[in-house]
């Protein structure tokens, strides 16, 4: 489909508007280019959503993650939706996001990066461009900013009106989760005292008791010494979404004018998908002329020599969190796959953090013609990830899923569990199955329960940060062969 050349900001600087010359993967067919440029006119002259120093300060988070000293939890939609901008929503994803956050980070003995999929998280590239029903064949739904779920000619043609909803939807989310975690609401003893309800009242809970009272001991600890309260009172959540709609995130590309330094301030960190990861196309061109932390998803069929064709194009000087690397193989493969492209990148000399997507790869489409996951496929993905970093002595920096805080049946398993038949109860995603929330804190749970044993495999009783080593240091590798 046709680019359109709008964006005065971005069009100051030729990198940014590289992109276009090139093949540009899992674009809309707008029907109207001239309601498009009005919109992208509108959305350049717009303020910013984030600003650059925010992003600079993820990049410095995630450099520390990259060198093994602390962990990524990124969650949200698969797909946001406009209608889904309620205070409620998304303070249950805020909500369940903290509660992991702190278990995780107890566990793990370092800082737990939060950042959601969330607050322009509306895009979506599909496998087919149409979707047929009873002999009806209409485009495919691509998200909220491109057009509508709804099965009908109308509402599945692309309106870019749609683009200004969501740069509307996404200020609104920022507000309310700028709001929460600096108001008190994210208070880390308010969010233990959630997870304490999660223990005691739900069947998945009880078995993660003994690590809730650890928990409780630490802070009751901190809180017997004195220690200052503000810094359990305030957190940090920033916001993520996949970068497909090119002509949307150039119109927010702005130029921060103390540094000259160009950013996309559509979202603090944006990713490359699977689908849009090639090297001579437009969304690598575009990535690679913004300052902003990126991620980009690899497939089990992502090859070495393309990954390390990406660092070099993404991360030329080697800057530590630059890069997140989201390996999404699948259960099946993750083990086979990824340790050639991690080996691949460490002699590259980067310092990128690894993630786990352990949901893309492990989609199925259940009897009632569901798409699901598997809770057990999606934990041994991770543990395949966590088994893979180990053996290589790298960092297994974190973990990327798609979650949401309400009691939806949309993957299946869990130690709650739902069943295939309870699918259609409350299936209510706009695109991929999400893990509901009590499936969601069981994963953090599930994780911590590995940091735990790995504590144990290696003879260190309590937390600490020295578990996870930087890139190079062999701590698993170098403890193998010590008895226990
Ligand atoms: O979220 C990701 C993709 O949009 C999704 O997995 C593609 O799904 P599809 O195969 O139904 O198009
Ligand atoms: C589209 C997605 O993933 P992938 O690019 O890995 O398929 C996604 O994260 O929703
Ligand atoms: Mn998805």
């Amino acid at each position: 489909m046709e680019s359109l050349e709008m964006d005065e900001n971005s069009l100051a600087d030729p990198s940014v508007e590289a992109w276009r010359a090139l093949p540009v993967a899992q674009q809309p067919d707008w029907p109207d280019p001239t309601a498009l440029r009005t919109t992208l006119s509108a959305l350049s002259a717009a303020p910013p959503l984030v600003f650059g120093q925010e992003c600079d300060t993820l990049l410095d988070r995630l450099g520390e993650v990259a060198l093994g000293r602390g962990f990524l939890l990124q969650g949200g939609d698969c797909a946001e939706t406009l209608d889904g901008v309620g205070a409620e929503s998304v303070r249950n994803k805020l909500e369940v996001l903290l509660q992991m956050a702190a278990v995780l980070t107890y566990a793990a003995g370092v800082p737990v990066v939060k950042v959601g999929r969330i607050a322009g998280q509306y895009a979506k590239p599909r496998s087919q461009p149409t979707e047929t029903r009873g002999g009806v064949t209409l485009p495919s739904y691509r998200g909220d900013a491109v057009n509508g779920l709804e099965f009908t000619a109308e509402a599945r043609t692309p309106d870019p009106a749609r683009l200004e909803r969501v740069y509307q939807a996404s200020a609104a989310t920022l507000n309310l989760l700028r709001a929460l975690t600096a108001g008190g609401h994210a208070d880390l003893r308010r969010v233990h005292e959630w997870n304490r309800d999660f223990v005691a009242l739900s069947a998945a809970g009880h078995r993660y008791e003994r690590l809730a009272d650890e928990i409780d001991a630490a802070l009751s600890f901190i809180r017997a010494c004195g220690m200052s309260t503000s810094a359990l009172r305030t957190t940090e959540v920033f916001a993520s979404h996949e970068a497909l709609l090119l002509d949307y995130e150039s119109a927010l590309v702005r130029t921060d004018p103390d540094t000259g330094r160009r950013y996309a301030l559509s979202g603090h960190l944006l990713w490359i998908g699977e689908r849009t990861r090639r090297l001579d196309g437009a969304h690598v061109a575009f990535a690679a002329g913004v300052s902003n932390p990126l991620g980009v998803k690899l497939g089990p069929d992502a090859a070495v020599d393309d990954v390390r064709a990406l660092v070099d194009r993404l991360d030329p000087l080697r800057t530590p969190g630059r890069l997140t690397l989201i390996a999404r193989m699948g259960r099946g493969l993750v083990r086979d796959r990824l340790p050639a492209l991690v080996e691949a990148v460490r002699a590259e000399g980067a310092r990128v953090v690894w993630a786990c997507d352990p949901m893309h790869g492990n989609t199925f489409t259940a009897p009632s013609g569901h798409k699901s996951r598997r809770f057990e496929d999606v934990l041994d993905e991770i543990t395949g990830f966590f088994e893979v970093h180990r053996a290589l002595g790298t960092h297994p920096g974190g973990v990327h899923v798609e979650l949401t805080g309400e009691d939806v049946t949309e993957c299946v398993g869990g130690s709650d569990e739902v069943l295939s038949d309870d699918l259609p109860l409350r299936y209510e995603t706009a695109c991929d199955p999400r893990l509901n929330r009590g499936q969601s804190m069981d994963l953090a749970f599930r994780v911590a329960e590995w940091f735990s044993a790995e504590r144990r495999r290696l003879g260190r009783p309590r937390p600490e940060p020295a578990l996870i080593r930087p890139v190079g240091a062999p701590v698993y590798a170098a403890h193998a062969a010590s008895p226990g």
